[in-house]
């Protein structure tokens, strides 16, 4: 570590510990040395008796700046590690963070694009239109074709700090790792998946391609609209892309003002993340109330506006069966279903009891389905899954705890629209749609035309095929019977060997008992035990 490192790793300690979070550490965790060192740091005491370990949690990330707020707020979603009350608290923490000066960013963009500003935009104005801790946004517009846009730059000093930070937090991590083994809350893996979801977010040419990727998977949709890339001026630390004028999602009044049909909204948010998860797999997975607006034209016919796709969550088939199939056996409450299909996919060991699996399931979930179906969380219901599941051994795959979370987000923004929204209701229909669309006569059809263009491609080369096959099949026939005949070979050689080495010793054991008697007898017999041994080892060694 470099002086500026050890300067920072300093700075941090202190502001943890004037918050007093040592004390989040439970004392039987803290082997004796550690608590000998941390006696010797006496004036670095907990300022803050009088706050909650909450919100001196909260401040002391404030304190230390955007990395660690943001990985606060990457943290408030994991109440899977976290006790409730600090992800609440960690979940109010704000993302604001003075602007940087206007004529940097003008500079970084020429610098970027190769061209001074007023070659490719008017109007370009310096002061930002929103400020984040990882880039800025400014509004100007495109000469090429007067529309309005907006350019995010990332902040010019980000890089170090953050490269500094997580490389501190890795160390921190390391070392919690160490003294506290079998630790339930892994830093060391908590610390490598920020590490990777903030090197994305600075990755601004990521964060275009997912863009474009949202806004063709809904070209035409009148239920999200994503503004246009302008790709051609696009970098690593430079996005260019249209301008949109909707209402920001939190801003209820407003939306009541536009006279916005509210639940037809909520529903159509729900409706928007599960085609995203059904039918593109792929979802927009930073879906926090900054990011969501919506549309100010057609307010009865109401449309998403969905921006800043950095973070996006990709899954699989399996992941999508996984998902409704455990979905619809959840809400049949059919726990034992949930549990047999964990096993028989593997997704927990084979030889997991499914019994003991089931009651935990039942002893977790019971008491969320209690309530009516219209107040339950999808997002909750996920999240108590993959705990017991942890349990019993399975590996959460990192895409499905992504989608878990923005699960609770879409919820929120749902339930914040129209609280009655019944999540159920929108959701069952695409988990049923899917499941009659991998199982049974459609399946089948399905899997036909998909694989039939593939076929037809093959069909003129079948014959050759057929041909290779079957002389590789009559070679492989002649290689089989080689080496079965190899293999006897050896095996009465090896039997015969056993005889050899047997008899040898037999004789060897007689001879010595004869010796003293009848030696000439004995001479001749060990001379013949010695033959036997000679011929034994000799078959041994030779194939
Ligand atoms: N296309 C756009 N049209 C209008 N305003 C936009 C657009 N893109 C971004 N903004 C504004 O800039 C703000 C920040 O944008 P964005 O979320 O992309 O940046 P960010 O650095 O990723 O912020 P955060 O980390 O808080 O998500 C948005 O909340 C919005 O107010």
């Amino acid at each position: 570590m470099i002086l500026r490192e050890w300067r920072r790793f300093y700075t941090i300690g202190k502001i943890l510990l004037q918050h007093g979070l040592d004390e989040l550490i439970p004392r039987h965790w803290q082997p004796w040395p550690v608590r000998l060192f941390r006696r010797t740091l006496f004036w670095l005491h907990n300022r803050y008796p009088q706050q909650s370990r909450g919100v001196r949690l909260r401040h002391a990330l404030e304190n230390l700046g955007p990395v660690f707020i943001k990985f606060g707020q990457m943290l408030s979603t994991r109440r899977d590690l976290l006790p409730p009350d600090l992800a609440e608290e960690l979940a109010l923490l704000q993302d604001r963070v003075p602007s940087f000066d206007g004529e940097l960013a003008r500079k970084q963009i020429e610098q970027s694009l190769g061209q001074p500003i007023e070659a490719l935009f008017s109007d370009f104005d310096p002061q930002p239109l929103a400020s984040a801790s990882v880039a800025q946004v400014h509004t100007a517009r495109l000469k090429e074709n007067n529309a309005d846009v907006v350019i995010k730059v990332i902040r010019p000093d980000i890089q170090p700090v953050i490269h500094d930070d997580i490389r501190l937090m890795r160390l921190c991590a390391r070392i919690i790792a160490f003294l506290i083994p079998n630790n339930r809350l892994r830093p060391v893996e908590v610390i490598e998946e920020y590490r990777r979801t903030l090197l994305d977010e600075l990755n601004l040419m990521s964060e275009a391609a997912n863009t474009i990727q949202l806004r063709r998977n809904f070209e035409n949709s009148p239920h999200l609209y994503v503004p246009y890339v302008y790709s051609d001026y696009c970098r690593e630390n430079v996005l260019v892309m249209e301008r949109i004028y909707g209402i920001p999602v939190s801003d209820r009044a407003a939306l009541e003002a536009n006279g916005t049909d509210l639940k037809l909204l909520a529903e159509r948010g729900v409706e928007v993340f599960f085609t995203q998860v059904f039918r593109d797999s792929f979802f927009h997975a930073d879906m926090h109330p900054g990011n969501v607006f919506v549309s100010r034209e057609h307010p009865n016919n109401p449309q998403w506006i969905g921006i800043d796709c950095g973070i996006v969550g990709t899954l699989n088939r399996q992941d999508k069966r996984y998902l409704a199939e455990n979905f619809l056996a959840f809400f049949n409450r059919d726990y034992r279903k949930v549990a047999e299909l964990h096993v028989q996919s593997g997704w927990v060991p084979l030889d997991t009891k499914v019994e003991e699996f089931e009651s935990a399931l039942r002893t977790v979930l019971e008491p969320i389905f209690a309530k009516p179906l219209a107040e339950i969380s999808f997002g909750h219901v996920l999240l108590n899954l993959f705990n017991t599941a942890r349990r019993f051994n399975m590996h959460v795959q990192p895409q499905l705890v992504l989608l878990q979370k923005t699960l609770l987000y879409i919820e929120g923004l749902g339930r914040h629209l129209y609280p009655q929204l019944d999540l159920w209701q929108t959701a069952k229909p695409f988990l049923e749609h899917w499941m009659r669309q991998q199982i049974g006569p459609q399946a089948a059809w399905n899997a036909i035309k998909e694989k039939a263009p593939f076929w037809a491609e093959k069909l003129p080369e079948m014959p050759d095929l057929i041909f290779d096959t079957l002389t590789q099949v009559q070679h492989q026939q002649h290689m089989v019977k080689g080496l079965y005949q190899q293999y006897h070979q050896q095996h009465r050689r090896h039997a015969q060997a056993r005889y050899l080495l047997g008899t040898g010793a037999t004789l060897m054991l007689g001879s010595i008992i004869l010796l003293p008697s009848h030696e000439q007898l004995a001479t001749i017999g060990l001379t013949i035990s010695i033959l036997c041994w000679i011929n034994g080892w000799w078959k041994i060694s030779h194939r």
